[in-house]
Parts: C-alpha cells; sequence; structure tokens
C-alpha cells in the first residue's frame, strides 16, 4: 500500500437552509459538519452510517454534483473548490461516480455505445472511431461483450446495468471513483460479482475508491480504511482492523452490534469460493 494521499479533505461543511412554514420558522440543517480525510492511491475508503448521516451529501460534493459550503477538498493535486472555479475538464477527469440504481443513471433511449462514449463527447476531441475503440475495450474490461454496444439498458439485468455505470465511470480513466451503495440494490449473488470485479479494476488501474455503504459485510470485505459518520461527522476513522476489531464510539459499537455476524461469514464464503 502506498502512503501517496490522493484525496485530501480539510475541514468540509455543507448547509441547507430549510425553509420556514406557516407554523415552522426557517432553520439551516448541516449535513456534513467538519469532515477531514486522507485517502492513500490504490486503496479504499469505506464510509458507512445510518441513513441521514450525510454520506451522499458527502458523495455529491466530492463528484462536484453540489459544492461545499466550506473547506477544502483536493484530488490529485487538484483544489475542488466549485464555487469558486466552476468544474474544468481537468477536474471531470479525476473523478467519477457510480450510484445505486444504475438504472435511474441511465438514459433508456440512449444505446450503450452512446453512454460510454458521453463523457469523452463533452470532455474530449477524440475522434469517433477512437472513441468507439475505447468503450469496447470497457465492455470487455467490466464482464460484457461486445455485442451489447448497440443494445438498449433495459435489455440488461440489475448487474449487467452496474456493468455498464462502472464501464461509463472509467471511460475518462478517473484517478477517484466514489461508489454510493454500488451493490445495495443488488441479489447477494450479484453483488459479489460486481465487488470482485471493483477489487479486479482497482489493481489493474490503480484506482482509488471511496465506498459509501450501510452493509458492514460488504464494507469488511473492500474496505482498506473506514469512516463512521454519525449526525454528520465522523466519530470513527481508522484502518479497517482497527475500526472492526476496536471500535472507539459509542455510536459504532451499537452500528457493529446491529449487524448480524452470519452476514459478514456469508460474504466471506461465497468470495472465497469464487476466489478458489
Ligand atoms: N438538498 C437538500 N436540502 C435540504 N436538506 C438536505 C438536502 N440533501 C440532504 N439533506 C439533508 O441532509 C442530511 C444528510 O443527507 P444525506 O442524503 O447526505 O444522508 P445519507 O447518509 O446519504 O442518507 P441515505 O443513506 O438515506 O441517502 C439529511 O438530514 C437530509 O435530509
Amino acid at each position: 500500500m502506498s502512503d501517496d494521499v490522493i484525496l485530501k479533505v480539510r475541514d468540509l461543511y455543507r448547509t441547507y437552509d430549510i425553509k420556514g412554514g406557516m407554523f415552522k420558522k426557517a432553520s439551516t440543517l448541516t449535513a456534513v459538519k467538519g469532515v477531514n480525510l486522507d485517502v492513500e492511491r490504490g486503496t479504499t475508503l469505506a464510509v458507512v452510517g445510518e441513513s441521514g448521516c450525510g454520506k451522499s451529501t458527502l458523495a455529491r460534493m466530492l463528484t462536484m454534483i453540489d459544492a461545499q459550503t466550506s473547506g477544502s477538498i483536493e484530488i490529485d493535486g487538484l483544489s475542488m473548490d466549485i464555487s469558486k472555479t466552476g468544474i474544468s475538464k481537468e477536474m471531470r477527469q479525476k473523478v467519477q461516480i457510480v450510484f445505486q440504481n444504475p438504472y435511474g443513471s441511465l438514459n433508456p433511449r440512449q444505446k450503450i455505445g452512446h453512454v460510454l462514449e458521453e463523457p469523452l463527447l463533452l470532455n474530449t476531441d477524440m475522434p469517433a472511431a477512437e472513441r468507439r475503440d475505447l468503450a469496447l475495450q470497457m465492455l470487455e474490461k467490466v464482464g460484457l461483450q461486445l455485442e451489447h454496444y448497440g443494445r438498449y439498458p433495459h435489455m440488461f439485468s440489475g448487474g449487467q446495468r452496474q456493468r455498464i455505470a462502472i464501464a461509463r465511470a472509467i471511460m475518462m480513466k478517473p484517478k477517484l471513483l466514489v461508489l454510493d451503495e454500488p451493490v445495495s440494490a443488488l441479489d447477494l449473488s450479484v453483488q459479489a460479482q460486481i465487488l470482485n470485479l471493483l477489487a479486479d479494476l482497482q489493481e489493474e488501474m490503480g484506482l482509488t475508491y471511496v465506498f459509501i455503504s450501510h452493509d458492514l459485510s460488504v464494507v469488511r470485505y473492500i474496505a482498506d480504511k473506514v469512516m463512521v459518520m454519525y449526525f454528520g461527522e465522523v466519530v470513527e476513522y481508522g484502518t479497517r482492523d482497527e475500526v472492526f476489531g476496536n471500535p472507539k464510539h459509542d455510536y459504532t459499537k451499537t452500528l457493529f452490534a446491529a449487524t448480524p455476524q452470519a452476514d459478514v461469514e456469508s460474504i466471506r464464503k461465497r468470495l472465497a469460493a469464487k476466489a478458489a
């Protein structure tokens, strides 16, 4: 593992103004409160916590879908403050996101070839023939077939659609992938296949992952480091073995106690069987 930090976040905040109503005063909600983190190149940081703790807000800021209220994000040496600079092609190239529901993020009227080539079309001057070659290469890389290039999203299973979303995310050869609950909507056996694919791509392409999940069995399998969020704050941050082996914060202890150990064991067995 390298000690080369690719993602550096300092004192990151995101607040939302909540409008008042007839019986309610206007207020401010702080969804992310003073988050600091460093992620080393080629490693996986898992972000866990209950619904509403700020995981997706953090993901949206890391991927420039939303701007931070204050604080800094640096990816591969480039500052990601879109409120000041807007979004450059260079910034787009550094980071991509994969969502939980691939169908929602794929345009049903676009063929897969177009879906894959679109980021290149928007952000580069690459000629059409090269774009097509790259799209075909990526289809193979994520375990799909060349004939899938001309098909529509509804012609694929959930697992295949998530492979397409991953292929699209890596078309621009990003350094960092933010994976927001990427396997939560999939059947268990398909989850294991997608997790294995992500592990292979990480090794092959030197990718760094921020992997958001509420599923501790998955986190235990994929994470190098684990960050636990609670009401917008980081309450635990350490290596996987430190956090799982010796959780310090009361919230983490409760979270771990609430996860049946059987889940952890079953996924371990499945993955071990596949690797053998
Ligand atoms: N655009 C918005 N306007 C107002 N409040 C928001 C907005 N987006 C998120 N929030 C609030 O910020 C808090 C954090 O939400 P966020 O979606 O980041 O949590 P999460 O941990 O990802 O939850 P989930 O797992 O359910 O998606 C929640 O209280 C949510 O209601």
